[in-house]
Protein backbone atom coordinates (compact mmCIF):
# COMPACT_ATOMS: atom_id res chain seq x y z
CA UNK A 1 0.00 0.00 0.00
CA UNK A 2 1.19 3.30 -1.00
CA UNK A 3 -0.52 6.66 -1.20
CA UNK A 4 -1.62 7.93 -4.43
CA UNK A 5 -2.74 11.47 -5.37
CA UNK A 6 -3.78 13.64 -8.53
CA UNK A 7 -5.25 16.50 -8.75
CA UNK A 8 -6.37 19.27 -11.39
CA UNK A 9 -7.30 22.84 -9.69
CA UNK A 10 -7.89 25.92 -10.70
CA UNK A 11 -4.55 27.45 -9.45
CA UNK A 12 -1.17 25.90 -8.87
CA UNK A 13 -1.70 22.31 -7.21
CA UNK A 14 2.04 21.87 -5.68
CA UNK A 15 1.42 22.98 -2.04
CA UNK A 16 -2.53 20.77 -2.10
CA UNK A 17 -0.30 17.71 -3.59
CA UNK A 18 2.26 17.78 -0.29
CA UNK A 19 -0.14 18.43 1.70
CA UNK A 20 -2.13 15.61 0.42
CA UNK A 21 1.27 13.45 0.92
CA UNK A 22 1.74 14.77 4.46
CA UNK A 23 -2.25 13.17 4.84
CA UNK A 24 -1.72 9.78 3.32
CA UNK A 25 2.09 9.19 4.94
CA UNK A 26 1.40 6.19 6.65
CA UNK A 27 0.38 4.45 3.77
CA UNK A 28 4.05 4.45 2.91
CA UNK A 29 7.58 6.46 4.83
CA UNK A 30 10.34 4.96 2.38
CA UNK A 31 9.92 7.36 -0.61
CA UNK A 32 7.61 10.46 -1.84
CA UNK A 33 7.51 12.46 -5.14
CA UNK A 34 5.69 14.66 -6.76
CA UNK A 35 4.87 15.84 -10.45
CA UNK A 36 3.07 18.89 -11.79
CA UNK A 37 2.55 19.97 -15.64
CA UNK A 38 2.41 23.22 -16.87
CA UNK A 39 1.48 22.93 -20.53
CA UNK A 40 3.69 20.21 -22.48
CA UNK A 41 5.94 20.18 -19.79
CA UNK A 42 6.21 17.91 -16.30
CA UNK A 43 8.16 19.12 -13.30
CA UNK A 44 9.15 16.50 -11.00
CA UNK A 45 10.92 15.80 -7.32
CA UNK A 46 11.33 12.66 -5.61
CA UNK A 47 13.43 11.01 -3.42
CA UNK A 48 13.34 8.19 -0.50
CA UNK A 49 12.40 9.52 2.90
CA UNK A 50 9.45 10.88 4.36
CA UNK A 51 7.53 13.24 2.26
CA UNK A 52 8.84 16.28 4.79
CA UNK A 53 12.78 15.32 4.28
CA UNK A 54 12.14 14.63 0.58
CA UNK A 55 10.78 18.52 -0.49
CA UNK A 56 12.32 21.46 0.49
CA UNK A 57 11.41 24.69 -0.11
CA UNK A 58 13.53 25.37 -3.61
CA UNK A 59 12.10 22.22 -4.78
CA UNK A 60 8.34 22.86 -4.31
CA UNK A 61 8.83 26.34 -6.26
CA UNK A 62 9.92 24.57 -8.86
CA UNK A 63 6.42 22.00 -9.19
CA UNK A 64 4.96 24.51 -11.13
CA UNK A 65 1.23 23.94 -12.95
CA UNK A 66 -2.56 23.83 -12.20
CA UNK A 67 -2.26 19.72 -12.60
CA UNK A 68 -0.05 16.92 -10.70
CA UNK A 69 0.08 13.51 -8.75
CA UNK A 70 1.90 12.53 -6.07
CA UNK A 71 3.23 9.22 -4.18
CA UNK A 72 4.56 7.76 -1.07
CA UNK A 73 5.77 4.75 -1.46
CA UNK A 74 5.79 1.41 0.87
CA UNK A 75 7.78 -0.75 -1.35
CA UNK A 76 5.97 -4.37 -2.13
CA UNK A 77 8.04 -5.19 -5.34
CA UNK A 78 11.95 -4.01 -6.28
CA UNK A 79 14.14 -2.50 -4.10
CA UNK A 80 13.24 -0.62 -0.85
CA UNK A 81 16.96 1.46 -0.58
CA UNK A 82 17.08 2.54 -4.45
CA UNK A 83 15.66 6.18 -5.62
CA UNK A 84 15.53 5.28 -9.11
CA UNK A 85 12.13 3.31 -7.38
CA UNK A 86 10.22 6.11 -6.19
CA UNK A 87 7.55 7.37 -7.99
CA UNK A 88 5.82 9.00 -10.19
CA UNK A 89 8.02 7.29 -13.01
CA UNK A 90 8.35 8.90 -16.46
CA UNK A 91 8.28 8.25 -19.73
CA UNK A 92 8.43 10.21 -22.90
CA UNK A 93 6.43 8.38 -25.63
CA UNK A 94 3.75 8.62 -26.31
CA UNK A 95 3.42 12.28 -25.64
CA UNK A 96 5.03 11.75 -22.53
CA UNK A 97 3.46 10.10 -19.37
CA UNK A 98 3.89 10.00 -15.49
CA UNK A 99 2.26 7.23 -13.09
CA UNK A 100 1.72 6.71 -9.44
CA UNK A 101 0.78 3.14 -8.61
CA UNK A 102 -0.51 1.76 -5.27
CA UNK A 103 -0.86 -2.08 -5.15
CA UNK A 104 0.90 -4.83 -6.60
CA UNK A 105 0.83 -6.27 -10.34
CA UNK A 106 0.83 -10.25 -10.10
CA UNK A 107 2.12 -11.10 -13.29
CA UNK A 108 5.30 -8.70 -13.57
CA UNK A 109 7.38 -11.48 -15.28
CA UNK A 110 5.23 -12.08 -17.99
CA UNK A 111 4.89 -8.17 -18.66
CA UNK A 112 7.87 -7.45 -18.62
CA UNK A 113 9.35 -10.33 -21.04
CA UNK A 114 6.43 -8.90 -23.30
CA UNK A 115 7.09 -5.58 -22.84
CA UNK A 116 11.28 -5.84 -24.43
CA UNK A 117 10.73 -8.63 -26.99
CA UNK A 118 7.09 -7.23 -28.34
CA UNK A 119 6.34 -3.67 -27.31
CA UNK A 120 10.47 -2.66 -27.86
CA UNK A 121 9.88 -0.67 -24.36
CA UNK A 122 12.46 -0.95 -22.12
CA UNK A 123 12.00 -0.82 -18.09
CA UNK A 124 15.15 0.03 -16.12
CA UNK A 125 14.18 -0.89 -12.77
CA UNK A 126 12.92 -3.78 -10.68
CA UNK A 127 9.79 -2.33 -10.18
CA UNK A 128 5.60 -3.55 -11.01
CA UNK A 129 4.90 0.03 -11.04
CA UNK A 130 7.12 0.78 -13.91
CA UNK A 131 6.07 -2.25 -15.69
CA UNK A 132 2.41 -0.94 -15.70
CA UNK A 133 3.47 2.28 -16.97
CA UNK A 134 5.26 1.08 -19.88
CA UNK A 135 1.96 -1.69 -20.64
CA UNK A 136 -0.26 1.78 -20.47
CA UNK A 137 1.97 3.70 -22.49
CA UNK A 138 2.19 1.07 -25.21
CA UNK A 139 -1.49 0.88 -25.37
CA UNK A 140 -1.73 4.69 -25.96
CA UNK A 141 0.51 4.61 -28.60
CA UNK A 142 -1.41 1.33 -30.29
CA UNK A 143 -4.93 3.45 -29.77
CA UNK A 144 -3.18 6.79 -30.81
CA UNK A 145 -4.72 7.70 -34.58
CA UNK A 146 -4.30 11.26 -34.95
CA UNK A 147 -1.77 13.82 -33.32
CA UNK A 148 -3.39 13.82 -30.01
CA UNK A 149 -5.28 11.23 -27.93
CA UNK A 150 -8.82 11.77 -28.01
CA UNK A 151 -10.86 10.46 -24.34
CA UNK A 152 -12.59 7.48 -26.20
CA UNK A 153 -8.65 6.56 -27.49
CA UNK A 154 -7.61 6.73 -23.51
CA UNK A 155 -10.58 4.82 -22.50
CA UNK A 156 -9.73 2.02 -25.02
CA UNK A 157 -6.30 2.14 -24.01
CA UNK A 158 -7.10 1.76 -20.40
CA UNK A 159 -9.38 -1.38 -21.40
CA UNK A 160 -6.60 -3.20 -22.75
CA UNK A 161 -4.28 -2.35 -19.46
CA UNK A 162 -7.20 -4.12 -17.84
CA UNK A 163 -6.89 -7.21 -19.76
CA UNK A 164 -2.75 -7.52 -19.80
CA UNK A 165 -2.50 -6.08 -16.05
CA UNK A 166 -3.23 -8.86 -13.45
CA UNK A 167 -3.01 -7.60 -9.61
CA UNK A 168 -3.99 -4.93 -7.93
CA UNK A 169 -3.51 -1.20 -9.10
CA UNK A 170 -4.79 2.12 -8.19
CA UNK A 171 -3.01 4.36 -10.70
CA UNK A 172 -3.31 7.96 -11.32
CA UNK A 173 -1.13 9.03 -14.52
CA UNK A 174 -0.67 12.65 -16.58
CA UNK A 175 -0.30 12.34 -20.17
CA UNK A 176 1.65 15.40 -21.46
CA UNK A 177 -0.44 18.28 -22.50
CA UNK A 178 -4.02 16.14 -21.94
CA UNK A 179 -4.61 15.90 -18.89
CA UNK A 180 -5.11 13.49 -15.78
CA UNK A 181 -6.05 9.51 -15.54
CA UNK A 182 -7.13 7.96 -12.72
CA UNK A 183 -8.10 4.29 -12.51
CA UNK A 184 -8.75 0.89 -10.17
CA UNK A 185 -8.05 -2.66 -11.16
CA UNK A 186 -11.05 -4.44 -12.26
CA UNK A 187 -11.64 -5.86 -8.37
CA UNK A 188 -10.95 -2.49 -6.82
CA UNK A 189 -8.23 -4.19 -4.62
CA UNK A 190 -7.06 -1.03 -3.40
CA UNK A 191 -8.74 1.86 -2.14
CA UNK A 192 -9.17 5.35 -5.16
CA UNK A 193 -11.24 7.94 -4.04
CA UNK A 194 -12.58 11.14 -5.57
CA UNK A 195 -13.97 14.56 -4.61
CA UNK A 196 -14.94 17.88 -5.98
CA UNK A 197 -14.48 21.51 -4.97
CA UNK A 198 -15.98 24.45 -6.70
CA UNK A 199 -14.57 27.57 -7.24
CA UNK A 200 -15.52 30.74 -8.80
CA UNK A 201 -13.23 29.66 -12.16
CA UNK A 202 -15.02 26.20 -12.02
CA UNK A 203 -14.48 22.82 -10.61
CA UNK A 204 -11.70 21.31 -9.45
CA UNK A 205 -11.27 17.86 -8.45
CA UNK A 206 -8.96 15.25 -6.48
CA UNK A 207 -8.45 11.50 -6.67
CA UNK A 208 -6.61 9.84 -3.50
CA UNK A 209 -6.21 6.83 -2.22
CA UNK A 210 -8.07 7.84 1.04
CA UNK A 211 -11.23 10.10 1.88
CA UNK A 212 -9.43 11.68 5.06
CA UNK A 213 -6.80 13.38 2.06
CA UNK A 214 -9.89 15.01 0.90
CA UNK A 215 -12.06 16.01 3.58
CA UNK A 216 -9.06 17.83 5.30
CA UNK A 217 -7.87 19.96 2.24
CA UNK A 218 -11.16 21.13 1.41
CA UNK A 219 -12.78 18.60 -1.27
CA UNK A 220 -15.96 16.98 -1.22
CA UNK A 221 -16.29 12.99 -1.14
CA UNK A 222 -17.74 12.76 -4.13
CA UNK A 223 -17.75 8.95 -4.76
CA UNK A 224 -15.43 5.80 -4.68
CA UNK A 225 -13.74 4.99 -8.50
CA UNK A 226 -15.40 2.02 -8.81
CA UNK A 227 -13.79 -1.29 -9.99
CA UNK A 228 -12.42 -1.64 -13.83
CA UNK A 229 -13.33 2.30 -14.06
CA UNK A 230 -11.38 4.91 -15.71
CA UNK A 231 -11.41 8.75 -14.97
CA UNK A 232 -9.75 11.28 -16.88
CA UNK A 233 -9.79 14.99 -16.74
CA UNK A 234 -8.72 17.04 -19.48
CA UNK A 235 -7.23 20.39 -19.99
CA UNK A 236 -10.41 22.28 -19.28
CA UNK A 237 -11.18 20.55 -15.97
CA UNK A 238 -14.05 18.41 -17.74
CA UNK A 239 -14.46 15.38 -15.89
CA UNK A 240 -15.21 12.06 -18.18
CA UNK A 241 -15.92 8.89 -16.36
CA UNK A 242 -16.27 4.89 -17.91
CA UNK A 243 -16.37 1.34 -17.00
CA UNK A 244 -13.67 -0.25 -18.96
CA UNK A 245 -14.08 -3.45 -17.53
CA UNK A 246 -17.32 -4.85 -17.82
CA UNK A 247 -16.75 -7.65 -15.81
CA UNK A 248 -15.71 -6.06 -12.98
CA UNK A 249 -16.83 -6.35 -9.63
CA UNK A 250 -15.51 -5.15 -6.23
CA UNK A 251 -13.09 -7.39 -3.57
CA UNK A 252 -11.81 -4.70 -1.25
CA UNK A 253 -8.56 -5.87 0.66
CA UNK A 254 -10.01 -6.17 4.48
CA UNK A 255 -6.38 -5.41 5.46
CA UNK A 256 -7.15 -1.90 4.36
CA UNK A 257 -9.46 -1.77 6.98
CA UNK A 258 -7.74 -3.35 9.89
CA UNK A 259 -4.47 -1.54 10.09
CA UNK A 260 -3.44 0.22 6.89
CA UNK A 261 -5.73 3.12 6.31
CA UNK A 262 -6.51 6.38 8.87
CA UNK A 263 -9.55 5.42 11.14
CA UNK A 264 -11.05 8.67 9.44
CA UNK A 265 -10.84 7.71 6.72
CA UNK A 266 -14.21 6.52 4.53
CA UNK A 267 -13.73 3.84 1.81
CA UNK A 268 -16.03 2.13 -0.39
CA UNK A 269 -18.48 4.07 1.68
CA UNK A 270 -17.45 1.62 4.71
CA UNK A 271 -16.59 3.69 7.57
CA UNK A 272 -12.63 2.47 8.56
CA UNK A 273 -13.41 3.74 12.42
CA UNK A 274 -16.82 1.68 12.74
CA UNK A 275 -15.63 -1.11 11.61
CA UNK A 276 -12.49 -1.33 13.43
CA UNK A 277 -14.98 -0.85 16.70
CA UNK A 278 -17.13 -3.67 15.15
CA UNK A 279 -13.85 -5.72 15.61
CA UNK A 280 -13.55 -5.25 19.27
CA UNK A 281 -17.15 -5.92 20.39
CA UNK A 282 -17.04 -9.09 18.38
CA UNK A 283 -13.45 -10.23 19.43
CA UNK A 284 -15.28 -9.68 23.21
CA UNK A 285 -17.78 -11.69 22.06
CA UNK A 286 -15.44 -14.27 20.96
CA UNK A 287 -13.28 -14.31 24.16
CA UNK A 288 -16.52 -14.25 26.32
CA UNK A 289 -17.31 -17.06 24.55
CA UNK A 290 -14.29 -19.27 24.33
CA UNK A 291 -13.08 -18.53 28.27
CA UNK A 292 -16.39 -17.48 30.27
CA UNK A 293 -14.38 -17.82 33.54
CA UNK A 294 -11.27 -15.31 32.43
CA UNK A 295 -10.62 -12.66 34.91
CA UNK A 296 -9.19 -9.90 33.77
CA UNK A 297 -8.11 -6.49 35.45
CA UNK A 298 -7.53 -3.61 32.66
CA UNK A 299 -7.53 -3.61 28.57
CA UNK A 300 -4.81 -1.87 27.43
CA UNK A 301 -4.49 -1.49 23.48
CA UNK A 302 -1.33 -1.14 21.35
CA UNK A 303 -0.96 1.71 20.06
CA UNK A 304 -2.22 3.76 17.10
CA UNK A 305 -4.24 1.37 15.30
CA UNK A 306 -5.34 -0.71 17.75
CA UNK A 307 -7.17 1.71 19.82
CA UNK A 308 -10.70 2.02 18.60
CA UNK A 309 -10.97 -2.30 18.70
CA UNK A 310 -9.40 -2.15 22.43
CA UNK A 311 -12.02 0.45 23.31
CA UNK A 312 -14.92 -1.40 22.11
CA UNK A 313 -13.51 -4.97 23.26
CA UNK A 314 -13.08 -3.31 27.08
CA UNK A 315 -17.12 -2.24 26.53
CA UNK A 316 -18.08 -5.49 25.72
CA UNK A 317 -16.39 -7.12 28.79
CA UNK A 318 -17.20 -4.31 31.22
CA UNK A 319 -13.40 -4.18 32.00
CA UNK A 320 -11.62 -0.98 32.46
CA UNK A 321 -9.83 0.28 29.52
CA UNK A 322 -6.16 2.22 29.84
CA UNK A 323 -3.53 3.77 27.85
CA UNK A 324 -0.56 1.51 29.62
CA UNK A 325 1.94 2.68 26.54
CA UNK A 326 2.46 5.73 25.28
CA UNK A 327 4.03 6.41 21.89
CA UNK A 328 6.77 8.55 20.66
CA UNK A 329 5.08 10.69 17.61
CA UNK A 330 7.77 11.26 15.97
CA UNK A 331 8.45 7.55 14.76
CA UNK A 332 6.58 5.88 12.12
CA UNK A 333 4.85 2.65 11.70
CA UNK A 334 7.15 -0.07 12.19
CA UNK A 335 5.46 -2.96 10.29
CA UNK A 336 5.77 -0.99 7.35
CA UNK A 337 9.92 -0.01 7.47
CA UNK A 338 11.81 -2.11 5.35
CA UNK A 339 14.78 -3.80 7.62
CA UNK A 340 14.14 -6.36 10.44
CA UNK A 341 16.48 -4.89 12.64
CA UNK A 342 15.13 -1.03 12.73
CA UNK A 343 11.44 -2.27 13.00
CA UNK A 344 12.66 -4.66 16.52
CA UNK A 345 14.26 -1.69 17.72
CA UNK A 346 11.69 0.89 16.91
CA UNK A 347 9.06 -0.96 19.18
CA UNK A 348 11.08 -0.19 21.59
CA UNK A 349 11.87 3.37 20.89
CA UNK A 350 8.31 4.03 19.57
CA UNK A 351 6.44 2.43 22.26
CA UNK A 352 6.72 2.91 26.64
CA UNK A 353 4.77 1.57 29.52
CA UNK A 354 3.65 2.39 32.15
CA UNK A 355 4.73 0.73 35.07
CA UNK A 356 1.71 1.32 37.29
CA UNK A 357 -0.84 -0.02 34.69
CA UNK A 358 0.80 -3.56 34.56
CA UNK A 359 2.34 -3.90 38.55
CA UNK A 360 0.45 -6.86 39.95
CA UNK A 361 -2.09 -7.01 37.21
CA UNK A 362 -3.81 -9.47 34.53
CA UNK A 363 -3.63 -7.26 31.37
CA UNK A 364 -5.38 -7.93 28.04
CA UNK A 365 -3.45 -6.18 25.60
CA UNK A 366 -5.05 -5.93 21.87
CA UNK A 367 -3.67 -4.97 18.82
CA UNK A 368 -5.31 -5.03 15.50
CA UNK A 369 -3.17 -7.82 14.30
CA UNK A 370 0.10 -9.63 14.64
CA UNK A 371 2.41 -10.10 11.29
CA UNK A 372 5.76 -10.85 11.96
CA UNK A 373 5.03 -10.89 15.79
CA UNK A 374 7.82 -8.21 16.09
CA UNK A 375 5.35 -5.76 18.14
CA UNK A 376 3.70 -8.22 20.51
CA UNK A 377 6.94 -10.40 22.07
CA UNK A 378 8.44 -6.37 22.56
CA UNK A 379 5.21 -5.60 23.82
CA UNK A 380 4.56 -8.32 26.23
CA UNK A 381 7.86 -8.63 27.52
CA UNK A 382 7.48 -5.20 28.34
CA UNK A 383 4.32 -6.14 30.31
CA UNK A 384 5.81 -8.52 32.58
CA UNK A 385 9.27 -6.02 32.95
CA UNK A 386 6.48 -3.83 34.40
CA UNK A 387 5.55 -6.39 37.27
CA UNK A 388 2.38 -7.49 35.26
CA UNK A 389 0.62 -11.12 36.75
CA UNK A 390 -0.82 -12.29 33.94
CA UNK A 391 -0.30 -11.45 29.81
CA UNK A 392 -3.24 -11.92 27.68
CA UNK A 393 -2.89 -11.04 23.91
CA UNK A 394 -5.68 -10.71 21.69
CA UNK A 395 -5.70 -9.88 17.82
CA UNK A 396 -8.44 -7.87 16.39
CA UNK A 397 -7.96 -9.90 13.46
CA UNK A 398 -7.38 -13.35 12.41
CA UNK A 399 -4.09 -14.80 11.96
CA UNK A 400 -1.77 -13.51 9.16
CA UNK A 401 -0.56 -17.27 7.51
CA UNK A 402 -0.48 -16.50 3.87
CA UNK A 403 1.57 -14.09 1.44
CA UNK A 404 -0.19 -10.18 0.65
CA UNK A 405 0.47 -10.05 -3.25
CA UNK A 406 -1.59 -7.09 -3.62
CA UNK A 407 0.82 -4.33 -1.95
CA UNK A 408 0.96 -5.10 1.46
CA UNK A 409 4.82 -7.16 2.17
CA UNK A 410 3.69 -10.19 3.75
CA UNK A 411 5.52 -11.83 1.20
CA UNK A 412 7.23 -15.11 2.83
CA UNK A 413 5.32 -17.49 4.71
CA UNK A 414 8.27 -18.26 6.70
CA UNK A 415 8.06 -14.91 7.91
CA UNK A 416 4.74 -14.70 9.66
CA UNK A 417 4.56 -16.26 12.86
CA UNK A 418 0.65 -18.12 12.67
CA UNK A 419 2.16 -19.66 9.46
CA UNK A 420 2.82 -23.35 11.40
CA UNK A 421 1.53 -22.81 14.50
CA UNK A 422 -1.39 -22.95 16.58
CA UNK A 423 -2.98 -20.32 19.02
CA UNK A 424 -1.18 -22.10 22.12
CA UNK A 425 2.34 -22.19 20.41
CA UNK A 426 1.76 -18.72 19.09
CA UNK A 427 0.97 -17.98 22.76
CA UNK A 428 4.72 -19.12 23.90
CA UNK A 429 6.32 -18.00 20.56
CA UNK A 430 5.13 -14.15 21.99
CA UNK A 431 5.76 -15.00 25.69
CA UNK A 432 1.99 -14.62 26.26
CA UNK A 433 -0.37 -16.68 29.14
CA UNK A 434 -2.64 -16.77 25.97
CA UNK A 435 -3.71 -15.30 22.90
CA UNK A 436 -7.07 -14.92 21.47
CA UNK A 437 -7.91 -14.02 17.62
CA UNK A 438 -10.30 -13.21 15.71
CA UNK A 439 -13.02 -15.63 13.63
CA UNK A 440 -12.41 -14.36 10.22
CA UNK A 441 -16.01 -14.79 10.03
CA UNK A 442 -16.39 -12.14 12.23
CA UNK A 443 -13.78 -9.78 10.59
CA UNK A 444 -16.22 -10.10 7.12
CA UNK A 445 -19.12 -9.78 9.72
CA UNK A 446 -17.78 -6.44 11.22
CA UNK A 447 -17.16 -4.79 7.60
CA UNK A 448 -20.90 -4.62 7.22
CA UNK A 449 -20.15 -5.05 3.31
CA UNK A 450 -23.48 -6.05 2.46
CA UNK A 451 -24.91 -2.72 3.61
CA UNK A 452 -22.63 -0.92 1.31
CA UNK A 453 -23.28 -3.87 -1.54
CA UNK A 454 -20.20 -5.40 -1.20
CA UNK A 455 -20.23 -9.35 -1.30
CA UNK A 456 -16.84 -10.36 -0.72
CA UNK A 457 -13.53 -9.23 0.07
CA UNK A 458 -9.84 -10.02 0.13
CA UNK A 459 -8.60 -12.37 2.96
CA UNK A 460 -6.21 -13.67 1.00
CA UNK A 461 -3.66 -13.30 3.70
CA UNK A 462 -6.02 -14.29 6.49
CA UNK A 463 -7.33 -17.73 4.46
CA UNK A 464 -5.11 -18.06 0.73
CA UNK A 465 -7.91 -17.13 -1.46
CA UNK A 466 -6.49 -15.06 -3.98
CA UNK A 467 -9.15 -13.33 -5.85
CA UNK A 468 -7.15 -12.74 -9.01
CA UNK A 469 -7.07 -16.65 -9.45
CA UNK A 470 -3.62 -16.62 -11.11
CA UNK A 471 -1.60 -17.03 -7.60
CA UNK A 472 -1.70 -20.75 -6.59
CA UNK A 473 0.95 -22.93 -4.38
CA UNK A 474 3.40 -23.16 -7.64
CA UNK A 475 3.30 -18.85 -7.90
CA UNK A 476 3.84 -18.63 -4.13
CA UNK A 477 6.68 -21.29 -4.27
CA UNK A 478 8.59 -18.80 -6.54
CA UNK A 479 7.80 -15.59 -5.09
CA UNK A 480 9.12 -16.72 -2.13
CA UNK A 481 12.07 -17.75 -3.04
CA UNK A 482 12.74 -14.97 -5.30
CA UNK A 483 11.84 -12.74 -2.26
CA UNK A 484 13.84 -14.56 0.39
CA UNK A 485 17.23 -14.09 -1.97
CA UNK A 486 16.63 -10.22 -2.59
CA UNK A 487 15.25 -9.81 0.78
CA UNK A 488 18.74 -11.33 2.14
CA UNK A 489 20.40 -8.76 0.27
CA UNK A 490 18.13 -5.57 1.03
CA UNK A 491 17.68 -6.69 4.41
CA UNK A 492 21.69 -7.16 5.32
CA UNK A 493 22.42 -3.60 3.40
CA UNK A 494 19.15 -2.30 5.39
CA UNK A 495 20.10 -3.65 8.92
CA UNK A 496 23.69 -2.45 7.91
CA UNK A 497 22.85 0.61 7.87
CA UNK A 498 20.62 0.83 10.51
CA UNK A 499 23.25 -0.32 12.87
CA UNK A 500 25.78 2.18 11.03
CA UNK A 501 23.36 5.00 11.83
CA UNK A 502 23.02 4.22 15.16
CA UNK A 503 26.11 3.32 16.34
CA UNK A 504 27.01 6.50 14.67
CA UNK A 505 24.22 8.20 17.01
CA UNK A 506 25.24 7.22 19.94
O1 LIG B 1 3.40 -8.45 14.16
P1 LIG B 1 4.09 -7.27 13.54
O2 LIG B 1 4.95 -7.73 12.40
O3 LIG B 1 4.84 -6.46 14.54
O4 LIG B 1 3.01 -6.36 12.84
C1 LIG B 1 1.83 -5.93 13.44
C2 LIG B 1 2.00 -4.61 14.14
O5 LIG B 1 2.47 -3.59 13.22
C3 LIG B 1 1.53 -2.54 13.13
O6 LIG B 1 1.88 -1.43 13.95
P2 LIG B 1 2.71 -0.15 13.45
O7 LIG B 1 3.74 0.16 14.44
O8 LIG B 1 3.18 -0.38 12.05
O9 LIG B 1 1.67 1.05 13.31
P3 LIG B 1 0.52 1.70 14.22
O10 LIG B 1 1.17 2.74 15.09
O11 LIG B 1 -0.41 2.27 13.22
O12 LIG B 1 -0.14 0.66 15.06
C4 LIG B 1 0.22 -3.13 13.59
O13 LIG B 1 -0.63 -2.13 14.11
C5 LIG B 1 0.67 -4.08 14.67
O14 LIG B 1 0.91 -3.38 15.87
N1 LIG C 1 2.69 -0.68 -1.63
C1 LIG C 1 2.51 -0.36 -2.87
O1 LIG C 1 1.44 0.02 -3.31
C2 LIG C 1 3.73 -0.55 -3.73
C3 LIG C 1 3.65 -0.10 -5.16
C4 LIG C 1 4.73 -0.78 -5.99
N2 LIG C 1 4.44 -2.19 -6.12
C5 LIG C 1 6.11 -0.54 -5.39
O2 LIG C 1 6.69 -1.42 -4.80
O3 LIG C 1 6.61 0.55 -5.49
MG1 LIG D 1 0.50 -1.23 15.71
Amino acid sequence: MCGIVGIVANSPVNQLLYDALQLLQHRGQDAAGITTAQGNTFHMHKGLGLVRDVFRTRDMRSLLGNMGIAHCRYPTAGSAVSSAEAQPFYVNSPFGIVLGHNGNLTNTAVLRAELFEEDRRHVNTSSDSEVLLNVLAHELDEVAQGHRLSTPEIFSAVTRVYQRCRGAYAVVALIAGHGLLAFRDPFGIRPLVIGSHETSQGMEYMVASESVALDALGFTLMRDVEPGEALFVDQNGRLHTLLCAPQAHKVPCIFEFVYLARPDSVMDGISVYETRLRMGELLGQRIRQLAPNLVVDVVIPIPDTSRPSALQLATTLGVPYREGFIKNRYIGRTFIMPGQAERKRSVRQKLNAIAQEFRGKSVLLVDDSIVRGTTSREIVQMARDCGAKQVIFASAAPPVRFPNVYGIDMPTRRELLATGRDDEAIAREIGADRVFYQDLGDLVLAMDGASHGIREFDTSCFNGWYVTGDVDEAYLQVLENRREDEKEDQTQQLDLDFNLRTTAAA
